[in-house]
C-alpha cells in the first residue's frame, strides 16, 4: 500500500470522498479488493460508482480520506466510455496496442482468452456490443493485471451474452488470480459471480454478500421497483434438508443439488417451476420475464 495500508488488499479506500463544484459526489467510502475477490459496485445513475472506481484507480485523488494501492500494482481498466474518433479506421489489432506495448503472442493469447482472437483484423467501429466488450477485456488483461476494473462490462450486450461475459470474468479471475472491481447496473446477472456487493448512493448505502444486500431495507428503498425485479423467485424441484442433503421431486435424496437434478443457473438453462421457493436472492443469473 502507498501509505499506512496493509498489503493484503490490492486497493483500499478509507472514508474516501470527492468534493467538486460545491458538493460531495461521494463521501465516506470504505472499500477494499483482495486478490481473487470480485467486488461489485451497484447504485442508481449518478450515485458515484465511476467516481469511486476512479478514486480506487488513482485517476481522482480523494478530497478527504485515503486511497491506497499496493505498490507496483498492475491494473487493467475497461472504462464505461471509449474515447475514440469513429471517423478514423481502427482495427482491433491497433486498439490492443494503443497506450500499451504488447507482443503479438500476448495479444493473441489475451484475445483467445476472451473468445475474440478471430476479431484481430476487424474494424472496431463495426464490432457488436458483445464483441467490443470481449476485445476491451482482452486489452485489459493483456497487461497481466493484479486488478481488473470493469465499468459496466456488459453494456450493449444481450442477455445470453451477459451471462457468457460474466462467466468469462469469473474464469479470468480464476485463471489470472487477479482481483476484480466491477460496476454494474445489472441486478440480476452480475450477482452470480460476485463475492461482495457495495450499494452506493453518494455514500455506502448497504454492503455484503449478494444475498444479504438483496434483503436489506436500504437496497430495496434505493432501487424501488427495480429491486423487486432483481429478486428472482427461484423455484425448482428440490428441497434442501436441514442436514444439507437435497430431496428431489422424485423423492430421492442426494448430497447436493448439482448434476442432472439441478444445473447451475449460471449456465443459462431454465429451471422448472415446482413445489417450493427459495428465499429471493440476487445470486441467480436467470432473468424473469418482466426484467
Ligand atoms: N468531474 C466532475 N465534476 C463534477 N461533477 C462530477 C464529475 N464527475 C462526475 N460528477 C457528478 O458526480 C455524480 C456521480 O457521477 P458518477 O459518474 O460517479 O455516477 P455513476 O454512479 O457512475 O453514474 P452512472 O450509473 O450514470 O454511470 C454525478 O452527479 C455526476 O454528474
Amino acid at each position: 500500500m502507498a501509505s499506512t495500508g496493509e498489503p493484503q488488499s490490492l486497493i483500499e479506500l478509507r472514508q474516501a470522498g470527492i468534493f467538486r463544484d460545491g458538493r460531495w459526489l461521494v463521501q465516506g467510502i470504505d472499500l477494499a479488493v483482495a486478490p481473487r475477490q470480485i467486488v461489485t459496485l451497484i447504485g442508481p445513475n449518478g450515485s458515484g460508482k465511476s467516481t469511486t472506481a476512479k478514486m480506487a484507480l488513482g485517476i481522482l485523488s480523494p478530497s478527504e480520506g485515503e486511497a491506497l494501492r499496493r505498490p507496483r500494482l498492475r491494473v487493467g481498466y475497461v472504462p464505461q466510455k471509449l474515447q475514440v474518433d469513429w471517423t478514423l479506421p481502427l482495427k482491433v489489432k491497433r486498439l490492443m496496442g494503443l497506450t500499451q506495448s504488447i507482443s503479438s503472442s500476448d495479444m493473441l493469447a489475451s484475445l483467445g482468452r476472451t473468445g475474440a482472437a478471430h476479431l484481430l483484423e476487424y474494424e472496431v467501429r463495426n464490432l457488436s456490443g458483445g464483441e467490443l466488450q470481449r476485445v476491451l477485456l482482452a486489452r485489459a488483461i493483456a497487461r497481466k493485471p493484479d486488478l481488473l476494473v470493469l465499468d459496466e462490462p456488459v453494456q450493449g450486450v444481450d442477455y445470453s451474452g451477459e451471462i457468457e461475459i460474466y462467466d468469462m470474468i469469473a474464469n479470468l479471475r480464476d485463471e489470472l488470480g487477479c482481483g476484480i472491481l466491477m460496476i454494474s447496473h445489472d441486478l440480476h446477472v452480475v450477482m452470480a459471480s460476485t463475492d461482495h456487493v457495495v450499494c452506493l448512493n453518494g455514500h455506502v448505502c448497504c454492503r455484503g454478500t449478494p444475498g444479504a444486500v438483496s434483503q436489506s431495507k436500504s437496497f430495496r428503498e434505493l432501487f424501488g421497483r427495480r429491486a423487486g425485479l432483481a429478486l428472482y423467485e427461484h423455484k425448482h424441484d428440490h428441497e434442501h434438508l436441514p442436514d444439507g442433503r437435497v430431496r428431489h421431486a422424485d423423492g430421492s435424496v442426494s448430497e447436493s443439488c448439482a448434476g442432472e437434478h439441478c444445473d447451475s443457473p449460471a449456465h443459462g438453462h431454465d429451471h422448472g417451476h415446482h413445489d417450493h421457493a427459495h428465499e429471493p436472492v440476487l445470486t441467480v443469473t436467470e432473468k424473469t420475464g418482466n426484467a
